[in-house]
């Protein structure tokens, strides 16, 4: 199969390239970029000499739909969603990273993401590509909202037990900490070393875009309507994200009642590994990987539940769950191109 990529030369971008490159079913017909188009892909990024020496091109619909089976998006937010359609059209499907497909509410989109919303009439189309839980609706799906790194994270740690009905609407409290890669490569104050090394900082509490996105999967797949509490932070590391997820039980439960629960409601998940009890998952043990990892603790002393939820935000938490979601939609197994074992240390 031919696929392209928009936003080649962006991190996310880069991290397809890496994974397709392994992909046993996948050929890259073409990288697509914006201001770099022209250069070579190894002039920006000289690891990938020998490995994928592209020239980045520019879009041109018509040359694009005739030339790819599948297209990604790995642009920033408000690019995707004046092409998509386009696309779709032409029959091509979509597996857009950015969050512009993701709400399904319009004015949610322009009030969290601060951006005019352009045509969303094929916003019916697109499924959540929260790749564990939404994998039947992938399956048919012509357009793929990839989901958000943080939400990657904090659903799959927290929705099983939502699920499960054991913990009190209206108290989560997700406590979010994110590597520099999460900012993507351009230059920024906020990204910049001098800003980011030895330092921890806060940013976009109660504002950040992905606090409606979390809430319209857990009103989706729950059935609850809720108003979390989201702190993301800034960590000087490349690559991880750790979420810690609080909720108060609405029962007494001891911690191996609720991992032995995890376990069962992610046996078929390749993916997500749930940790025994008193072991915490590291970003460290997930780097470079597709893998979620969850611990768990129900302390009895609170009867609050914190779960501990990490991925690497450039792969689980974007390009990889790109590539499972791509695997799901053409029958083949999830894991395929996917067998990354963590780089450690
Ligand atoms: N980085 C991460 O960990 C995650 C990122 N995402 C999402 O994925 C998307 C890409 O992120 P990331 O790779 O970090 O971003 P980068 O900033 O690293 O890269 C952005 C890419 O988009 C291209 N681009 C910019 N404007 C346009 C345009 N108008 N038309 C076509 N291409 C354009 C750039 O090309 P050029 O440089 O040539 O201008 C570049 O290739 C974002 O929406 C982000 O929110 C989601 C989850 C995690
Ligand atoms: C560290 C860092 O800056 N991370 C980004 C997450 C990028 C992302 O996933 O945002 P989209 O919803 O636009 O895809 C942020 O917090 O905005």
């Amino acid at each position: 199969m031919k696929v392209g990529i928009i936003g080649a030369n962006g991190y996310s971008g880069v991290e397809l390239i890496r994974l397709l490159k392994q992909h046993p079913n996948v050929d890259i017909e073409m990288l697509i970029s914006h201001s770099t188009s022209g250069k070579n892909v190894k002039e920006l990024y000289p690891h990938l000499s020998e490995v994928c020496e592209k020239t980045l091109e520019s879009i041109d619909v018509q040359d694009v739909s005739d030339r790819v089976d599948l297209l990604f998006f790995a642009t920033p937010s408000g690019v995707s969603q004046g092409l998509v359609p386009k696309f779709i059209n032409k029959g091509v499907p979509c597996i857009d990273l950015s969050g512009d497909f993701r709400l399904k509410d319009p004015d949610a989109y322009t009030k969290w993401y601060q951006k005019q919303g352009a045509d969303r009439s094929d916003l019916e189309q697109a499924v959540y590509g929260l790749a564990e839980i939404n994998h039947k609706e992938i399956k048919e799906a012509k357009l793929i909202a990839n989901p958000g790194c943080y939400p990657t994270a904090s659903l799959l740690g927290i929705l099983p037990a939502i699920k499960m009905g054991i913990t009190q609407p209206d108290t989560l409290i997700i406590d979010g900490k994110s590597g520099i890669s999460g900012a993507g490569r351009g230059v920024s104050i906020g990204s910049h070393f001098c800003e980011v090394n030895e330092n921890i900082k806060a940013y976009k509490l109660g504002s950040h875009q992905h606090i409606p996105e979390i809430e319209q999967t857990i009103q989706d797949n729950a059935g609850i309507d809720t108003n979390i509490s989201f702190s993301p932070h800034l960590v000087p590391m490349t690559r991880g994200i750790m979420c810690t997820i609080y909720a108060d039980l609405k029962q007494q439960l001891s911690t191996e009642e609720i991992v032995g629960y995890y376990k069962d409601f992610y046996h078929k998940s390749h993916f997500v590994r749930v940790r025994e009890p008193g072991v915490w998952p590291a970003t460290k043990e997930v780097y470079g990987s597709n893998y979620c990892d969850i611990g768990l603790i129900a302390d009895s002393r609170t009867n609050r539940l914190t779960v501990v939820s990490v991925i690497d935000n450039v792969v689980k938490g974007a390009s990889g769950q790109a590539v499972q979601n791509m695997n799901l939609l053409n029958g083949w197994d999830e894991w395929t191109g996917l067998n990354l074992t963590p780089v450690y240390p």
